[in-house]
């Protein structure tokens, strides 16, 4: 490891315009190193594949070092020019004994049996990052998660009922965790991998209380989600940085967090093959449009809030239709958002409404395909496989398929433990100074009663205006 020499010289990204030297490779995978160092904006991750010569920053593939003058000479790399960087090949690095790695995936959780759908509804309901509350309303949050976790059971109750009574989430993400935890032995790296729910069991705080247990030194945070969004891996993020900040056994810990990762090569090629192996189940594969279904979000996340979610949804559907392409697969796509709740707009077009409009365009074969969630669940076993291929039968649509989610495919695993390898150099000290002002109204109780004082009035105002009471209204009938 010490024989490392890895200096960049005179480039011109602000962040490398010095000659530095970055950490020795952290570990070595496949011909694929991974270097990290401090720059002024944070922690960098560089990695190279020695086999095809492509660098990637941070993960982002697109990133392209200004190398002007590439030589690989024996044992010794060089790249001269705008950037240059040097070194001796270490060889494979297991870690060490002594070192505990865990790795942490995050998902949203489910009911598993029809009596726990309003409790799990009132968790989702009460997270200010699902129903988003003006600050001054914000101590309505939980009245509120109630009054419509009540009011939404039956409605998500009857989804449940059809697809066997509970949500098989648990389930699957457990395996997706055992299966993880393999490929990471395969490529040389014992891991301990914990799950973490957001809404129902395992609880987030279980998982980390495990962490603590087990003495684990690195933790790899992993989002079961390939596109980030506030309402989702935001949430559980957050959530998790609240439990970091405090507790003084995690000011210890280094952590690398994964915010998104659907720009995979893996994860990108599992998905192309998956939908090249659904399309060869029709009769005219080339005749067939390809529906990509994702789940919604409210446009107000998207304009005001300024989620990245739908940025990176639409990059994700290119890249897998430039991969289709490259295989010689020129399908005709589409992209809509399915599952809203409530009475804003949310991400358009809505799913019912294109696939109407496709069947009266003269679409015949329609083969969908769940974007957003790596694993079966209510919204691809009951919305889609059971409403929307109803829906699009009803509507001149007459060959139907439908690509299974990744679950545990060999190749998508496969790649998740190269991300969580690569993850592990970046591991650091999450910063206890850091500001959690979401959390800011309930820990001090001047702001809470101000807060109660102006929002009542405020509340009260409303509750007396023609606008709020039909709004009101057409809340409940949507939820009903
Ligand atoms: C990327 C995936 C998801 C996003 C984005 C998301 C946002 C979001 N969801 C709701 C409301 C509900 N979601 C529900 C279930 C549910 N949601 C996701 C994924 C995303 N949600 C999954 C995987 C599941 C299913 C879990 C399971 O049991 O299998 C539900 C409950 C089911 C129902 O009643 O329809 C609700 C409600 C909002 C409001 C939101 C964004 C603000
Ligand atoms: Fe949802």
């Amino acid at each position: 490891m010490d024989a490392l020499s890895c200096k960049v010289y005179n480039t011109n990204l602000s962040d490398l315009c010095h000659r530095r030297t970055f950490s020795p490779p952290a570990l070595v995978c496949n011909r694929k190193y991974v270097f990290s160092f401090n720059g002024s904006h944070g922690q960098f991750s560089l990695h190279l594949n020695a086999s095809t010569d492509k660098f990637k920053m941070n993960g982002k593939p697109n990133f392209q070092l200004p190398v002007q003058e590439r030589r690989l000479l024996g044992k010794t790399f060089s790249f001269m020019g705008d950037c240059a960087l040097e070194e001796n090949f270490p060889g494979v690095r297991m870690n060490t004994s002594q070192e505990k790695i865990g790795v942490l995936l995050l998902n949203l959780g489910g009911p598993e049996k029809l009596h726990d759908v309003q409790p799990f509804l009132f968790n989702l309901f009460s997270d200010p990052d699902i129903i988003r509350l003006p600050r001054l309303f914000q101590f309505l949050q939980r009245p509120l998660a109630q009054l419509v976790s009540v009011l939404r059971a039956p409605k998500s109750k009857e989804g449940y009922v059809a697809i066997g009574g509970g949500s098989p989430l648990r389930r699957i993400t457990d395996e997706q965790a055992c299966t993880l935890k393999e490929a990471l032995k395969e490529k040389k790296v014992n891991a301990n991998v914990y799950v973490a729910m957001r809404y129902w069991h395992p609880f987030t705080e279980e998982a980390i209380h495990q962490i603590k247990t087990d003495n684990v030194t690195k933790l790899v945070v992993l989002p079961l989600y390939p596109q980030f969004s506030i309402s989702t891996s935001g949430s559980s993020i957050k959530l998790l940085m609240r439990i970091f900040r405090e507790d003084a056994h995690f000011a210890q810990l280094p952590i690398s967090i994964i915010e998104s990762w659907y720009q995979r090569e893996g994860y990108i090629k599992s998905m192309a093959d998956l939908i090249e192996n659904e399309l060869s189940n029709f009769a005219n594969p080339q005749e067939v449009m390809i529906f990509f279904s994702a789940h919604g979000v409210p446009v107000s996340y998207v304009e005001d809030a300024g989620d990245p979610y739908r940025d990176q949804m639409e990059d994700c559907i290119n890249v897998i239709m430039d991969e289709l392409k490259s295989r010689g697969i020129g399908n005709p796509h589409t992209l809509a958002y399915q599952s809203r709740v409530g009475p804003v707009q949310w991400l358009k077009p809505y799913t019912d409404e294109v696939l109407v409009e496709l069947g009266q365009q003269g679409v015949k074969s329609l083969l969908a395909v769940p974007i957003s969630f790596v694993s079966e669940h209510i919204e691809t076993l009951e919305e889609i496989d059971m409403e929307y291929k109803h829906l699009a039968l009803e509507s001149g649509i007459e060959n139907w398929g439908r690509v299974p989610a990744l679950g545990c495919t060999s190749s998508f695993i496969s790649d998740l433990a190269d991300a969580v390898i690569e993850a592990l150099p970046t591991a650091s000290l999450v910063s206890s100074s850091a500001k959690d002002t979401s959390s800011e109204t309930d820990t001090d109780p001047l702001r809470y009663v101000i807060n109660l004082f102006f929002g009542s009035i405020l509340a009260f105002v409303l509750l007396l205006t023609p606008k709020f009471i039909s709004t009101f209204r057409n809340f409940l009938v949507y939820l009903m």
